[in-house]
């Protein structure tokens, strides 16, 4: 039986959210394990606004480039997978304002221009669970130290090149040629030198991503405990409805059928 619950707002100060970090190579299914998280928790049919869990993507945080470097990116050359790509100051002070209760306002990148999209702007709204999921997340220590509970995706090479080639050519608009070139001269060797080596900082590490459905249970069911727990506790401040148990038919989930009907992490249009 689903046993989601609700109680009317109070005056009393929210809770700190409870911050996930979610690294992992590129198409290695980090925004796959977030939306099947969120839909776990039955908060897939929710409305932005007023969702009690939320995801972003480090992507959001991808900093402006010069022309120069935009010219780059256009043929496949910049390095878009090292740190120097990301803004980390606006990283840091929109998980500040997370971390305080407050609404913020974040990019929304598009992959085609490789720029974010002027004058458009995703809001976030306060959450009790807010996921941060990117190739990167646990690369700085400042950012790392946020997170309540981190989790590393951890899929085959060969299978997340296979799955990049056929993303970026259908949902990024680029061509099979500049996808290889960047991938074997700047993607795969910064996943060696940025990516991997902070696999070791991960609470949890999910080996196959998405299709691993035991980890993702196990996951959902700490998260679950850790929401009962914190609703349990005085001055609490609910926020929305969160499922803290799963029905017959989540239990029963049909991940690939859920998945079509999925949408990608808060502000990542491809
Ligand atoms: N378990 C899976 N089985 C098949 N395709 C998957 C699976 N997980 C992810 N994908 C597909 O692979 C691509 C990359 O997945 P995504 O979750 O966006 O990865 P990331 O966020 O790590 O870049 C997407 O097109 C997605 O639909
Ligand atoms: O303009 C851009 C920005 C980023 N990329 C590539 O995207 C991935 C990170 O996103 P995932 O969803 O985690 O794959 C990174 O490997 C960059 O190379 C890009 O190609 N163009």
């Amino acid at each position: 039986m689903s046993n989601s619950f609700s109680r009317k707002h109070s005056s009393s100060p929210a809770k700190k959210p409870f911050l996930i970090g979610v690294a992992g190579g590129t198409a290695s299914g980090k925004s796959t394990v977030c939306q099947t998280i969120i839909e776990r928790l039955g908060q897939f049919d929710v409305d932005q606004q007023q969702r009690q869990v939320i995801c972003i993507s480090q992507d959001s945080f991808y900093r402006e480039l010069t022309p120069a470097e935009s010219e780059k990116a256009k043929l496949g050359q910049f390095n878009f997978d090292h740190p120097d790509a990301f803004d980390y100051h606006l990283i840091l002070k929109t998980l500040k304002r997370i971390t305080a209760g407050e609404s913020c306002e974040i990019p929304v990148y598009d992959f085609k221009s490789n720029a974010r999209i002027e004058g458009k702007q995703a809001t976030l709204y306060p959450a009790d669970v807010v996921v941060f999921e990117g190739i990167l997340v646990f690369y700085t220590q400042e950012v790392r130290e946020l997170f309540d509970m981190k989790l590393f995706v951890d899929t085959d090479a060969d299978t997340r090149l296979a799955r990049r080639v056929l993303r970026d050519i259908t949902e990024r608009g680029r061509d099979l040629n500049k996808v290889l070139h960047q991938y074997t001269t700047l993607v795969k060797p910064a996943f060696e030198e940025f990516c991997l080596p902070t696999k070791k900082f991960a609470d949890v590490i999910i080996p196959r991503g998405a299709e691993n459905l035991v980890a993702i249970g196990l996951i959902v069911q700490h998260i679950q405990d850790i929401l009962r727990a914190r609703s349990e506790a005085p001055g609490f401040e609910r926020r929305r409805t969160v499922n803290f148990q799963l029905s017959p038919e989540e239990e029963d989930l049909d991940f690939s059928q859920h998945r079509q009907n999925s949408e990608p992490c808060l502000s990542r249009p491809h």
